[in-house]
């Protein structure tokens, strides 16, 4: 026979109000709620109610169950390469992250998978368990997938279509624990990628990143397209490279207008979020694995971070 309250007590003081105990003759089951935690925070916990459950005598059974997360997917979209979206990607992310949100981030970016460097995991080859892969962490708070990962590094990657589905639902489906928010870094244009994602992953929402030039405007066009025609709301356009910040006195100018996405939006009636200097800092600390949503001085991304939390709050 088992002690009933010398089990409950020695459970309760590792698990808390996570785990229930049922005793009958010798057998001991503890069930533990694991909602919202974490992979390793999972396992500690079960490991530690397993030995606390094991008095003398005791046959332990130790069943984790959690309950499935209202996790929320944000598409980062372009209509063409170059325009600066991963870089948004990922201060987008971790601004958001400094405002509250639980995010993760996946790089499904094919063609040019480039998260890992910008978030400083340059290297870091995610794990897996029954399957599942598990994010890695970053400096910033925000745990990461990316294509770049499942591939040999430098290897061209010349995946076909079902391929390509099948690595990104690996990257969403995820062991994403307590991640809330997953902003997904969408390689340019509207492939195959695109496509699995609306499909099969319907994405809360979409971004879309242009330059105020107009080719990358009529490129944005066809992009915010695909996801309405799909039903997926646009939260926003974000203009990058708007302006150029003079790296001695900080003032910014307009070599290509100024402007146009703003109007753009407005025309398309989707909202705008808020424009990104051309500016030689955001490049370097950006090459460097140091984004500057990172930097508590930051006035650029939080703003529009602080739309887009309100819009998913709103909606
Ligand atoms: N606002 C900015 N100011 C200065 N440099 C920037 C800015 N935004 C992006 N860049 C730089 O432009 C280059 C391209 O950016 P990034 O890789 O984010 O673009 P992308 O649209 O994701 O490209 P691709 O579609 O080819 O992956 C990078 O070197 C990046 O550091």
């Amino acid at each position: 026979m088992v002690d009933r309250a010398e089990v409950e007590a020695a459970v309760a003081a590792v698990a808390g109000r996570r785990a229930s105990v049922r005793i009958e003759g010798s057998r001991v089951g503890v069930v533990i709620d694991a909602t919202g935690l974490s992979a390793p925070e999972r396992d500690a916990l079960e490991a530690n109610a397993r030995a606390a459950a094991s008095v003398r005598g005791a046959e332990v059974r130790v069943v984790v169950t959690a309950e499935r997360l209202d996790r929320r997917l944000i598409a980062v979209a372009s209509g063409k390469g170059g325009v600066g979206k991963s870089t948004v990607a990922a201060n987008l992310a971790i601004a958001l992250a400094r405002a509250g949100r639980r995010v993760g981030l996946v790089d499904a970016d094919i063609y040019g998978p480039s998260q890992p460097r910008l978030m400083m995991a340059e290297g870091e080859r995610p794990t897996a368990r029954d399957q599942r892969l598990d994010p890695v962490p970053t400096p910033y708070g925000v745990p990461m997938l990316s294509m770049g990962q499942l591939v040999e590094p430098g290897r061209a990657i010349a995946w076909r279509g079902p391929m390509t589905a099948g690595a990104l639902g690996q990257l969403v489906d995820a062991d994403w624990g307590a991640t809330d928010t997953l902003v997904v870094d969408l390689p340019p244009g509207t492939g195959d990628v695109q496509l699995t994602m609306i499909q099969k992953h319907r994405p809360a929402g979409a971004v879309i990143v242009s330059t105020p030039q107009d080719l990358a405007l009529i490129d944005a066009t066809r992009a915010i397209d695909l996801f309405a025609k799909a039903g997926v709301p646009i939260i926003g356009v974000i203009e990058n490279m708007a302006g150029y910040a003079c790296p001695h006195c900080g003032e910014i100018s307009d070599p290509f207008g100024r402007g146009g996405a703003e109007a753009e939006a407005a025309r398309l009636g989707v909202p705008f979020l808020g424009r990104v200097p051309l500016s030689i800092d955001i490049r370097t600390a950006s090459d460097a694995g140091k984004p500057p949503a990172a930097d508590p001085d930051d006035r650029v991304f939080a703003p529009i971070a602080e739309r887009v939390a309100e819009w998913l709050a709103a909606s």
